[in-house]
């Protein structure tokens, strides 16, 4: 089985991409509604949250903004607040993985956010960094509710910049050409991928 990471800083599409990996008919872990489920009413992360950032949990569940507000502006309590989450998340991608492997897929995902930050490609056999002009990164990310400069500027602190996940891609899709653009590129990968055609073992790309 192949497994293929994707990743991208705020706002380049990786939810996009995931999407069109999944109508191309590969299995998509994603490690963003791992979070967002384990901080729900009921989650399994909500315990620890709510001791260990008392404000942040309300009737049952993490209020995300409030969470973000405290979390982004202190790296020692998001270091935190990942060393509940990560490991909780990590059980959730071995479970995917097992059963994927199980059905005998040829060809899966993972969608994480935190990709290169948290060594996940060692897990990889390829890696997928979606990417777009800075411009364009900037129009998507400050048109969302909640977002200003100062938030952004404490949440890209803490990830590795783009011309780094560039840098260490496999392959890199362009999400600022459109849709349509970017759904070739990823069929391109997928269709290399599947024929194992691109070597799966770092940057040794080896298309006869
Ligand atoms: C702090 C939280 C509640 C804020 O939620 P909110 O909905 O406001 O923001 P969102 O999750 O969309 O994140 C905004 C941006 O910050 C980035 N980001 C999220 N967590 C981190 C992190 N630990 N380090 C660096 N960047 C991060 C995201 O990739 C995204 O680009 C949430 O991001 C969270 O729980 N983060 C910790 C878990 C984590 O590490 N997730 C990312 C990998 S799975
Ligand atoms: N390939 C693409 N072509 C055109 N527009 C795109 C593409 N991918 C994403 N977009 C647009 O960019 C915005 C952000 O996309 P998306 O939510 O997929 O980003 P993300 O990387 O998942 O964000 P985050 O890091 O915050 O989770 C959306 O408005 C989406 O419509």
């Amino acid at each position: 089985m192949i497994v293929l990471g994707l990743t991208g800083s705020i706002g380049m599409g990786k939810s996009t991409a995931a999407a069109l990996l999944r109508r191309l008919g590969v299995p998509v872990h994603d490690a963003d509604a791992a979070v967002h489920r384990l901080q729900a009413r009921g989650g399994a992360a909500v315990k620890a949250i709510a001791a260990a950032f008392p404000d942040t949990v309300k009737e049952g569940r993490v209020d995300r903004q409030a969470l973000g507000r405290v979390v982004f502006a202190d790296q020692a309590k998001l270091k935190k607040l990942e060393a509940i989450l990560h490991p909780l998340v990590r059980r959730e991608e071995q479970k995917f993985l097992a059963q994927a492997r199980a059905r005998r897929c040829p060809l899966v995902a993972l969608d994480i956010p935190l990709l290169f930050e948290t060594h996940g490609e060692e897990r990889c056999d390829h890696v997928m960094v979606v990417s777009a002009p800075r411009r364009v990164q900037l129009a998507r990310v400050l048109r969302r509710r909640g977002m200003t400069r100062e938030r952004l500027a404490g949440i890209e602190a803490r990830q590795l910049p783009d011309r780094l996940k560039r840098a260490r891609a496999d392959t890199v899709i362009e999400t600022g050409l459109g849709r349509r653009h970017s759904l070739r590129a990823i069929r391109q990968t997928v269709r290399l991928l599947r024929q194992r055609r691109v070597v799966c073992c770092g940057k040794t790309a080896c298309e006869d």
